[in-house]
């Protein structure tokens, strides 16, 4: 079945039923070191990871490591250009889960990502950061314990799709000039432009099914959170990209309201029966003009079509959300992307889950992850309906490849996500506990140390500070 690696022998596999895991107490696990940092972050990580399991479960649960290759290493086991070798994809498909370190991706030309392919392979299409402060963690923010948002991202298509053609090749000429002269002309809306000459071309495909099943998943983590924080916010550039990213917007909002009605109130919605709540016998107009300020300016027919809103609104959920019952739901709003920077800097209490599509989530995922302390305590995993992968939100920092000096805390956060995934809580919450005390204690690498007041010299290796949360379980 495998060419150059071989399973352990002892292990059972997990299984995935209805999106679950079913954890066996010795599942086998394929990891993937990682290129450049990964070789400093992949031993650290995997030594507080079994030693979290061991303190909790006293041997009666064990992880049974699998060794897989992609990226770099792949090429040194399996020859030139072998990055993601067919082994790696048997292991992860029959073994159902995996975690990995961060994978190297040539800027321009080159191969293509193989962290993207990896989400595009096992169809992984929810790309889960949560970012999260812990305590005494150094931040260029000054409220940073307000930021716990979950940042759920599109992971199988937009831009990421990788379908572009590069300036100046026969295909990229042959598009552009089909559009200019076929498809911009036939297409009124459209008007006269003109994509210049010299251009290359990036496709952006958003679908209803990617959006979805995104959006379907975020509500579904929403639900299970303490009701302050069950809230989701749709980002979206909509106003620019109507087609694309209004459009995740309004099939997301129709998962909202389609889906989980009875679990859902939009924030639209929130106004328009909070209005009728503190004045009962408010006209249907009055409510219009109240929840769109620009109201009296609109043409008759956009009038209408607010109170038409608003009439639906009423009769539709009054009884099952007024009265302040939609105070228990689920907040559904959106914000389009450049306010969302902004605003889970000067509010980041107001927001909790973020739906984002693919390339948004992925600026947005480093942005949070600078205010809860940096890239080195940013975890993520890639979850669809029949396997996982987790990782970090960082890449392979390669200035620090092999120095043992990088931190290790989002490669062993993602292991911590991948525990509670496996329902193997205790083990998760030792190495929170550890995590969290090395902070306090000021026992932290460099990213942190210099960044502390006063800064800690000499920082903690890499390797120092997984024993450092070792030692701090208990
Ligand atoms: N999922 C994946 O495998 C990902 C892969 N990549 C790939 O990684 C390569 C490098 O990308 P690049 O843009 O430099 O981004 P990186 O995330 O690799 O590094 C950027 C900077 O973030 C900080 N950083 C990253 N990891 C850590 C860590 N563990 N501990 C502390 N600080 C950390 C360092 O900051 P400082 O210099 O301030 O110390 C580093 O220079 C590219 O090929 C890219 O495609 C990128 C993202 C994700
Ligand atoms: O695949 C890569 O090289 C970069 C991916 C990335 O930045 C991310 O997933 O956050
Ligand atoms: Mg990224």
């Amino acid at each position: 079945m495998y060419d150059k690696i071989t399973p352990p022998t002892v292990g059972e596999k997990i299984r995935f039923e209805n999106g679950q895991p079913i954890v066996p107490d010795n599942p086998i696990v394929p990891f993937i070191r990682g290129d450049g940092t990964g070789i400093d972050l992949w031993p650290a990580s995997q030594r507080v990871l079994d030693a979290a399991i061991e303190q909790a479960y006293g041997g009666q649960r064990k992880i049974s490591w699998f060794k897989v290759y992609a990226g770099d290493e792949a090429c040194e086991v399996y020859g030139t250009y072998q990055y993601l070798p067919e082994d790696t994809l048997t292991a992860i498909r029959e073994y159902g889960m995996a975690i990995k370190g961060p994978l190297t991706t040539p800027v321009g030309g080159g191969i293509r990502s193989l962290n993207v392919a990896l989400r595009q392979i096992f169809d992984l299409y929810a790309c889960v950061r949560p970012c999260k402060y812990y305590n005494g963690t150094p931040s260029p923010h000054k409220s940073p314990e307000k930021l716990d948002v979950i940042i759920y991202r599109e992971n199988t298509e937009d831009i990421y799709l990788g379908i572009e053609w590069k300036q100046g090749t026969p295909g990229c000429d042959q598009l552009i000039d089909f559009l200019n002269n076929q498809l911009i002309p036939e297409t009124p809306e459209l008007k006269n432009k003109q994509i210049r000459l010299d251009s290359g071309i990036s496709i952006k495909p958003i679908s209803i099914t990617g959006s979805q099943r995104l959006v379907r998943r975020a509500i579904q983590n929403a639900l299970r959170l303490p009701k302050n924080k069950q809230a989701v916010t749709l980002v979206h550039k909509g106003n620019i990209m109507k087609y694309t990213e209004g459009a995740f917007r309004d099939w997301g909002y129709a998962v909202a309201t389609g889906e989980f009605r009875a679990e859902c109130v939009t924030e639209r919605e929130s106004w328009i029966l909070s209005n009728k709540e503190k004045n009962p016998s408010l006209s249907i107009e009055d409510n219009a003009k109240l929840i769109d300020p620009g109201y009296d300016s609109y043409p008759a027919e956009k009038r209408e079509a607010i109170c038409q809103e608003v009439r639906e609104v009423l009769e539709a959920i009054w009884d099952s959300h007024g009265n302040g019952q939609w105070k228990e739901k689920v907040m559904v709003n959106d914000r389009i992307a450049d306010n969302i920077f902004q605003q889970i800097q000067i509010r980041p209490d107001e927001y909790s889950i973020l739906a984002t599509m693919n390339l948004n989530g992925d600026y947005l995922s480093d942005a949070a992850a600078a205010i809860a302390g940096g890239l080195g305590m940013a975890p993520g995993a890639n979850i669809g309906d029949n396997a996982a992968i987790f990782e970090a939100t960082h890449g392979t920092a390669p200035k620090y490849a092999g120095l043992d000096q990088v931190n290790p805390g989002s490669v062993i956060l993602s292991g911590v996500m991948m525990l509670e995934f496996m329902g193997w809580q205790e083990a998760a919450d030792l190495i929170k506990t550890g995590l969290a005390k090395s902070i306090e204690q000021r026992e932290v690498t460099y990213d942190l140390a210099r960044q502390m007041e006063p800064p800690v010299n000499p920082p903690l290796k890499c390797s120092e500070f997984a024993s450092a949360i070792i030692k701090n379980f208990d």
